[in-house]
């Protein structure tokens, strides 16, 4: 399978049950996913996992990657530090819609401690099913780029 289809995910230890749920989720509907973990409950550090999720989206390695931690926030700070990479933490699904639509976002963000199982899978879909629009969006987007330069 080509990296089209290729999503990673990854998280810390306050957010393993959501990543498995929602790795479950997705393979169910033909995405090839590559769940670099972790997979035992011990504490751990976000940055490690973000950074971790965000090279392999960076590289072309996955198209899009799903990064969770407690809120959300610290995996996305962490992540959004690698070059090329514009994450988005979502509580709702139309924010989720959005930072694909307008911000071409290639990975989103999740707080196990902040959305329950239902409402994080909805938000995923909400994700996965939307598409860059371009126009005065990808104007924006390349300004985005260019800050990293
Ligand atoms: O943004 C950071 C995340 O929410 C972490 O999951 C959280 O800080 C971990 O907290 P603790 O070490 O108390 O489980």
């Amino acid at each position: 399978m080509t990296a089209a289809k290729r999503i990673v995910l990854s998280s810390d230890h306050a957010a393993i049950q959501l990543r498995r749920a929602i790795a479950d989720h997705i393979a169910a509907q033909g995405w090839e996913v590559v769940d670099i973990g972790p997979t035992t409950p011990e504490s751990t550090h976000y940055p490690q996992h973000g950074e971790a999720a965000a090279r392999r989206v960076a590289s072309g390695d996955c198209r899009l990657g799903i990064v969770l931690c407690g809120t959300g926030q610290g995996i996305m700070m962490a992540a959004n530090k690698v070059k090329g990479i514009r994450c988005g933490v979502c509580s709702d699904t139309f924010s989720a819609r959005m930072i694909r639509q307008h911000n071409d976002a290639n990975l989103l963000s999740l707080g196990a401690r902040v959305v329950g199982e239902g409402l994080a899978l909805d938000i995923v879909d909400a994700f996965l099913t939307a598409t860059f629009e371009g126009g005065r969006h990808g104007t924006r987007v390349d300004m985005i780029r260019a800050l990293e330069n």
